[in-house]
């Protein structure tokens, strides 16, 4: 049997870290994918190994199903219909299975997500021999949400192919979750990026499980329905960077600074909520499409500044809002930040050859962001 899954990267437009200490922040899935593909060893294949094969960075690892099983001192029960977390125990476990993988020190970004691979099927699959291949059309560890589509895929293959989900194996094509299935799946991949991340919001991998535009705060999400047809352009500054220790260097600040930072997630959380009423109220309203695209310039500039003092922008961050702000165009950076990418709005009618031309003479790169879409899918046809 073999399963494909893939899920959509995503931008968040306003509260990314404040999101992490009880803001609303607002977010949108793009169109760019993470796809994981699982198929079961049969007896023919004559093998007891768990493969992963992670396309992207040419790096193949396999493990003796065996060893996977012996190394769980908690030795996991499956668990799929239970989302728990690794406990400390199963981290040194896991730490040991990936100690011996020898991963290139330029790669060693990959030994989360190899960890939180070996979580989630170990968890959910128990100790079967398999192989695992992921492919992603988004740049790793760029703010895209990378490591959230890269667990909420995950996690919707390995479902997949168990009774927790009930999923219609004969359907051709691209398949969606049911609504108490899409929780499951969004449960675990939320354990998958607390291995990555240390200590996610959860707004990534629900972007990323839901689709479209949601705002979220404090691990609840809203849908949102919104008529305003929103343009971004996208630049990658491809200045590599680590959620995990911006996210924790942001709470360092806040350990130093306990008042001070409250006040500012506390102006992010209305800069996320400003923003929610713009986008849900209808067109034409009170305000036409050209002033409500300046209010969201001007929280887009708002919501920089408070994440310039959160310690998270970087020089080439600044650079590309320096270079925009020549066009009149407003810009924020989106995820992490400290490098990664900027996010920058089109309103209706800009030309962009100019400032993109400009900001690829940076060594950057520009593209513009297909907005909103599915999440999550899976696909039984194996050559689909
Ligand atoms: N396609 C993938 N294959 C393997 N690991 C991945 C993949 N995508 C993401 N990851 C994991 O997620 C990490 C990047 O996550 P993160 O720092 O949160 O950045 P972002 O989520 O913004 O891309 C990678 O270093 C890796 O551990
Ligand atoms: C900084 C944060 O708000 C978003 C991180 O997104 P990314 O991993 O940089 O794509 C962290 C979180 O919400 O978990
Ligand atoms: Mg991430």
């Amino acid at each position: 049997m073999e399963v494909k899954a893939r899920a959509p990267g995503k931008i968040i437009l306003t509260g990314e870290h404040a999101v992490v200490h009880g803001s609303t922040a607002v977010a949108t899935s793009i169109g760019l994918y993470t796809y994981v593909s699982l198929r079961f060893t049969t007896p023919s294949d004559d093998e007891d190994l768990l493969k992963l094969h992670l396309k992207d960075t040419a790096l193949e690892f396999s493990w003796p199903v065996s060893r996977v099983r012996g190394a769980f001192p908690e030795s996991a029960a499956q668990l799929s219909s239970t989302p728990t977390s690794c406990s400390v125990e199963n981290a040194k476990a896991i730490a040991a299975l990936v100690e011996h993988l020898d991963i290139p020190e330029a790669k060693i970004g990959l030994a989360s997500g190899v960890s939180a691979f070996l979580w989630l099927y170990s968890s959910i699959q128990g100790f079967k021999p398999a192989t695992v291949v992921v492919t992603s059309e988004l740049p790793l560890g760029s703010g895209l949400g990378s490591s959230a589509s890269y667990c909420v895929a995950l996690a919707a293959a390995l479902l997949a192919c168990t009774d927790s989900v009930s999923t219609d194996v004969n359907h051709q094509g691209w398949l969606s979750f049911g609504e108490k299935d899409l929780e499951l799946v969004n449960k675990w991949a939320f354990e998958g990026e607390k291995i990555i991340h240390g200590k996610p919001s959860g707004i990534d991998n629900t972007v990323s499980a839901y689709g479209n535009i949601i705002s979220f705060k404090s691990g609840n999400l809203t849908h949102m329905k919104s008529d305003m047809t929103l343009k971004m352009l996208i630049t990658n500054t491809k200045v590599g960077r680590n959620t995990k220790a911006l996210v924790a260097g942001v709470s360092e600040r806040m350990l130093r600074h306990p008042d001070i930072m409250a006040f500012v997630f506390s102006a992010v959380d209305s800069i996320s909520n400003e923003l929610t009423a713009i986008l849900k109220s209808p067109t034409p309203d009170e305000l036409s499409v050209t002033e409500k695209e300046e209010k969201i310039e001007e929280l887009m500039e708002m919501n920089q500044g408070l994440l310039q003092s959160m310690g998270v922008s970087h020089a080439t961050i600044e650079t590309v809002l320096r270079t925009t702000l020549k066009y009149k165009l407003a810009s924020k950076l989106t995820g992490a930040g400290g490098g990664g990418c900027v996010l920058t709005l089109l309103p209706t009618c800009t030309v962009v050859d100019k400032v993109v031309s400009e900001l690829e003479s940076c060594g950057f790169q520009c593209f513009i962001a297909e907005i909103g879409g599915t999440g999550v899918e899976i696909n039984f046809g194996a050559s689909s």
